[in-house]
């Protein structure tokens, strides 16, 4: 039977500034499913990447509780990968050691571990370019990366704040469809917050 992965029961968030407060998230409730990608698609300013951060635990609800596998989360967990609205590679480093940040943080760089992340690239289509630098690579393609940098650490939840953003139109289409085929491939769970609708069914249409 499925299960809910993120369970968000009347969550509310208030920032607190010097200004005044802000009310950026009113008694939200939302349950995901194992497996499902859910795309959440709201204008500019409507509280989305405060929706994702209280998912990753980076900042902390007013009120209302958030469970994952249905535990109350208070940090964050290595369960969950974070992927945000520009790619964040680094220009320096090559593909493969762009891809290989995530486990190297967690000094988890076992050869069993670099070698799932390079078979990644090398079904996704990245395999000859695995020496080559972010700046040689199309916008579509660096978003690949930055997918599989996420997928490396094989997170349960996926999160994906406006992740084709800085992509053209038609690519943006392209990229989202590549992207939730590669979500489903490899079972994952994820929400993706967007202002686009188009980019959201994009990425939820299923490839046969
Ligand atoms: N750290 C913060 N301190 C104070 N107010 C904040 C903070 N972060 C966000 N807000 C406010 O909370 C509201 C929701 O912001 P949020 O960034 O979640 O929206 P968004 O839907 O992701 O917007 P965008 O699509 O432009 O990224 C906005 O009114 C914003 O000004």
């Amino acid at each position: 039977m499925a299960y809910k992965v993120v369970d968000i029961q009347n969550v509310s968030k208030i920032y607190h500034t010097l200004d005044g407060e802000t009310l950026a998230m009113h008694d939200l409730s939302l349950s995901v499913f194992k497996g499902e990608i859910v795309s959440i698609v709201g204008p500019s300013g409507c509280g989305k990447t405060t929706l994702l951060s209280l998912i990753a635990s980076l900042i902390k609800p007013s009120s209302g509780k958030i469970l994952i596998d249905g535990i109350e989360i208070k940090k964050y967990d290595k369960k969950i990968g974070y992927m945000f609205q520009n790619d964040n590679l680094f220009e320096w480093r090559t593909i493969l050691k762009n891809v290989l940040i995530g486990l190297e943080v967690q000094n988890n760089l076992t050869p069993e571990n670099i070698s799932k992340t390079e078979n990644l690239l090398d079904i996704y289509g990245l395999k000859d370019f695995k020496n080559h630098y972010p700046s040689q690579l199309s916008g579509g393609m660096r978003q690949r990366v930055a997918l599989i940098r996420t997928l490396s650490t094989e997170p349960e939840i996926l999160l994906l704040d406006e992740p084709f953003s800085a992509l053209d139109y038609q690519t943006r289409l392209k990229v989202a469809d590549e992207v939730g085929t590669i979500l489903k491939k490899e079972k994952k769970t994820a929400i993706m917050v967007t202002h686009d609708i188009a980019e959201a069914i994009s990425m939820k249409r299923q490839k046969k």
